[in-house]
């Protein structure tokens, strides 16, 4: 497992992103900033807002219901729940011509899945991006299956890495773990922020003092993580006084039962899950 090189985006050939929700939707936007010719991106949804489609249309992007509309699309991406995917999988196939690569973010639909749905032969690249991919910050797992050529390779590398770093995986089988880390992994952050903020509130602090605090105290660790070269438990040490108030704190977070033991049973739930969604 190897994180990839830096490629440009040069599909070569239209993108069809097939579901533009918050995930397909923060693709593509990574895509139009990373350079993407907006006449080069069509999205197939039919479950869009008209504001979101008419945002779309304004940034030169095309609702495309008919596949006949798009000559040889270099990829097509596949960004709907994992429960719509017995619907969306023909749409997808229609828009499969020869020389495509689909590219699927779904959680739990694994390739075989993908691929029994597809024209035979298709190349299918499944990949598990997360939500920061918005803001050009996401990390995501990928896995190419045998069939898929190293330009085919290269192009999903650059339409992931449009949203962040991507990590290429030799093993489908670590996707349920990648989700359960960094697919879902956002959230848990998020819900430190909140579950911090509500603490301070219980230690006494008015609710939006809690939460300004709380909020920019996740948000300047890791940022701190992100540009110091230490590692987080070197930065935690930074943080933790002999006897003082932090060791205080982690004495409870760090017990047999603490967070690293929450931790380890939710991505353990999450990755579970994921398996249970591939049938
Ligand atoms: N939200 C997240 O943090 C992440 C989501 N994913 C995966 O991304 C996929 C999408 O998730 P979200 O973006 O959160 O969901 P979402 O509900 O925001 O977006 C799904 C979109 O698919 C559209 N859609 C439904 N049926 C369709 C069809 N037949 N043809 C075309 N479009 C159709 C919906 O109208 C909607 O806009 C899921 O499979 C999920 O597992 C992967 C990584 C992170
Ligand atoms: O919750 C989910 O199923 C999706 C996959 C990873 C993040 N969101």
């Amino acid at each position: 497992m190897t994180a990839s090189s830096v490629g440009p985006l040069q599909p070569g050939g239209p993108i069809v992103l097939i579901g533009a929700g918050k995930m397909g939707g923060a693709l593509l936007d990574g895509w139009l900033a990373g350079g993407l010719d907006p006449a080069l991106a069509a999205v197939v949804d039919p479950g869009l807002p008209p504001e979101a489609a008419a945002a779309l249309k304004s940034r030169g992007v095309a609702l495309v219901p008919d596949p006949a509309a798009i000559a040889a699309p270099a990829a097509v991406v596949l960004a709907v729940k994992p429960q719509m995917v017995a619907d969306a999988l023909p749409v997808a196939a229609a828009f499969m011509q020869p020389g495509a690569v689909l590219v699927s973010v779904l959680a739990g639909v694994t390739s075989a899945k993908l691929a029994a749905g597809l024209p035979a032969g298709a190349a299918v690249v499944r990949a598990m991006p997360n939500t920061p991919a918005a803001i050009g910050r996401g990390i995501t797992g990928a896995f190419a299956t045998a069939g898929v050529s190293a330009a085919q390779t290269a192009l999903a590398d650059a339409l992931l890495k449009a949203g962040g770093q991507v990590e290429w995986l030799d093993d489908e089988g670590l996707i349920d773990a990648v989700t359960g880390v960094s697919g879902s992994g956002p959230a848990y952050v998020f819900l430190l922020a909140e579950a911090l903020a509500e603490a301070g509130v219980k230690a006494g602090l008015p609710a939006e003092l809690a939460a300004r605090l709380a909020r920019a105290t996740v948000e300047g660790a890791g940022e701190l993580l992100r540009r110091s070269p230490e590692t987080p438990e070197t930065l935690r040490r930074n943080v933790t006084s002999p006897n003082g108030t932090t060791a205080a704190a982690l004495s409870v977070l760090m017990a047999d039962d603490g967070l690293g033991a929450l931790m380890a049973r939710a991505v353990a739930a999450a990755a579970h899950r994921s398996r249970e969604l591939a049938g």
